[in-house]
């Protein structure tokens, strides 16, 4: 008698990850959220006010993750509406639009603008990634190169970095990918003690505050959050 078969796929974890963008307003941060998680893109897409979050499961490398997406307002006048909800991020995306280079020189700020609000120590090494957005535009548009772009990496030892189109779609999956993998080598690294870093957040163990949220027809989120004792509410019109 022949004895019965048993799979011996070790099965996969879910791991669930915080991302959020940061970046100059107009740069497409929202239009990158949009395109990776529901493939659509708005010609006319409105400011952000404070935040608004999505989640997208994607799997990679056998794993399955569930990003929890923040886009932020990248406008200044939200700066006090944004930065309560940096902490506990697993990984930044820092966005910039390569036919803007004032937004590009601005990824310093927002660099240091992260750290910190997610009150990241300076020695530890944190996960960014730096998305150079809107390669779509005509060469004769583009203020900023990717020679430009690995330089500044290179200087503030980031080696994740990618151009995207929110537009025409081009790597879009790759940029979030490519940031899972960056947590997930950093993480590994950490595990084994080569390198300070912070915990791995539970974000249905570490919220801010508490949270009640619905969506929309667009299918963003309205919440209201309770940040130490602060309501926020977010909208997004
Ligand atoms: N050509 C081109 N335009 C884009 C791309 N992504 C976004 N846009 C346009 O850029 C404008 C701003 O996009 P948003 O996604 O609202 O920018 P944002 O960074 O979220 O702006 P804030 O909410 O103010 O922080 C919109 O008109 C978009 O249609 C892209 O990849 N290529």
């Amino acid at each position: 008698m022949s004895s019965p078969r048993v799979n011996m796929r070790p099965s996969s974890k879910n791991t669930l990850l915080k991302v959020v963008i940061l970046g100059d307003g107009g740069v497409g941060k929202s239009c990158l959220m949009n395109r990776f998680v529901s493939n659509q893109f708005d010609e006319h897409s409105f400011h952000t006010i404070g935040v608004e979050f999505l989640n997208k499961d994607i799997d990679i490398d056998g794993d399955t993750y569930t990003l929890q997406i923040w886009d932020t307002a990248g406008q200044e006048r939200f700066r006090t509406l944004r930065t309560p909800f940096y902490r506990g991020s697993d990984i930044c995306m820092l966005t910039y639009a390569v036919d803007d280079k004032s937004s590009f020189r601005n990824l310093q700020l927002w660099r240091d603008e992260f750290l910190h609000y997610a009150d990241i120590k300076e020695n530890i090494q944190f996960p960014f990634i730096v998305v150079g957005n809107k390669s779509d535009v005509p060469n004769s548009e583009r203020e900023v190169s990717r020679v430009e772009m690995e330089a500044w990496c290179s200087e503030n030892s980031i080696t994740a970095l990618i151009e995207t189109s929110a537009k025409d779609s081009s790597n879009v999956q790759e940029a979030f990918k490519m940031a899972v993998r960056q947590w997930s080598k950093l993480e590994t690294r950490a595990d084994k003690n080569e390198l300070p870093f912070n915990d791995t957040v539970d974000l249905k163990k570490k919220q801010l505050g508490s949270k009640t949220s619905c969506c929309t027809s667009s299918g963003m989120v309205l919440s209201v959050f309770d940040v130490h004792g602060v309501f926020i509410t977010i909208i997004s019109i």
